[in-house]
């Protein structure tokens, strides 16, 4: 399957109906790998492993490796084991807790015969609700997109952002750049600050190959020139994407997002976070609660490009891969019902 330049669907359920299809991320910008997933172990590997990745598209994707459970064995012991091995892929998403909640509630009351065509068909709903959801994040921004950039009509609007919170990271559009698309598309001239995002370098392969698919004018920065370009009035507004926000608005997002949110704050530069209602955790009451992912050293120790990956680093390394904005820096949560400035 080619992949066409624009935004597109990130995650399908395959030909036969009992699998699902996935980009490996691994390979991204470099080569296009469509992968196969065939049970719930590849689901879960794929998920661990950063094949696939961002909030919603895991989560979407532990629905279609819940199907594939119930289709090896429709039992609730084995609906409890699968729920289980896919929640603990990664811990920090709540889309992930949230999309297996969901298969599990469809398919717990029927007949065992019956739950994985019940389980494919809600995985089905999750992915095109998450595009109705994005796509829905994307018109609230735009019209955000228009008020900031008649603030300075006579240049293009720049936008700041960390990580990938694109399509690659959701099943079509994206989080925080959906707004970009949509207000490119509409003739509003933006330009896109791409923090490369280290360790694994999420803005520098992969939100740069989105905006070059789409033909937004970007440029990628190391993650230290944020600040620097916010001082510099480079910067009209920061929007990132979240694996999860807490009941007090709380923002947990890749590794970095914390400093760019201080840095805005001091040079008075807006900071918004995207986010569909699957990403909310009211259950959570704050982000000091929220597990943080620890990743292996070897992501910070070498890097991976274009043929393989160098060692950058004679010592050894520690490797947190998300950490919490607090509210208090958040200018406002742009949702599928708008732009709110709580949650
Ligand atoms: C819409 S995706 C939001 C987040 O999941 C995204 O910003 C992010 O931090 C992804 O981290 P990753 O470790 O690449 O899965």
């Amino acid at each position: 399957m080619k992949l066409e330049g624009t935004h597109q669907r990130s995650i399908r359920r395959a030909a036969d109906g009992r699998g699902a299809c996935i980009l490996d991320q691994r390979e991204l910008p470099w080569k296009i790998v469509w992968v196969e997933l065939r049970s719930m172990a590849e689901a879960e590997r794929a998920i661990r492993e950063m094949w696939t990745r961002g909030a919603p598209l895991i989560g979407a994707t532990a629905a279609y490796g819940l199907a594939m459970a119930m289709a090896e064995d429709g039992s609730d012991a084995a609906l409890d084991a699968a729920h289980a091995t896919l929640l603990a892929a990664r811990p920090t998403a709540v889309n992930l807790r949230w999309a297996l909640d969901k298969v599990a509630e469809a398919v717990r009351p029927l007949p065992q015969a019956e739950r994985a065509a019940a389980a494919f068909a809600r995985a089905d709903a999750i992915c095109d609700e998450d595009v109705e959801l994005n796509r829905a994040i994307g018109e609230h921004g735009l019209a955000l997109f228009r008020t900031l950039h008649a603030k300075h009509p006579d240049r293009p609007l720049n936008i700041l952002t960390h990580c990938n919170a694109g399509w690659l990271a959701t099943v079509d559009y994206g989080t925080a750049t959906a707004p970009i698309y949509l207000a490119h598309d509409a003739g509003i001239p933006v330009h896109v600050w791409v923090d490369e995002t280290r360790p694994r370098n999420q803005g520098a392969l992969l939100t740069a190959f989105e905006l070059a698919g789409h033909g937004v004018p970007h440029t990628v920065i190391a993650d230290n020139a944020g600040g620097h370009l916010m001082m510099q009035g480079q910067v009209d507004a920061v929007i990132v994407g979240t694996d999860r926000v807490t009941a007090n608005g709380d923002v947990c997002n890749k590794i970095g997002t914390y400093l760019k949110a201080l840095a805005a704050r001091d040079n008075d530069v807006p900071f918004y976070v995207a986010l569909p209602y699957t990403t909310f955790d009211a259950g959570t009451a704050t982000g000091a609660d929220v597990p943080i992912e620890e990743r292996s050293p070897d992501e910070v120790t070498h890097v991976a490009g274009e043929g393989g990956s160098i060692r950058v680093t004679a010592s050894g390394a520690a490797n947190p891969a998300f950490d919490v904005t607090p509210a208090r820096l958040v200018t406002g949560y742009l949702t599928e019902r708008g732009l709110v400035d709580r949650v």
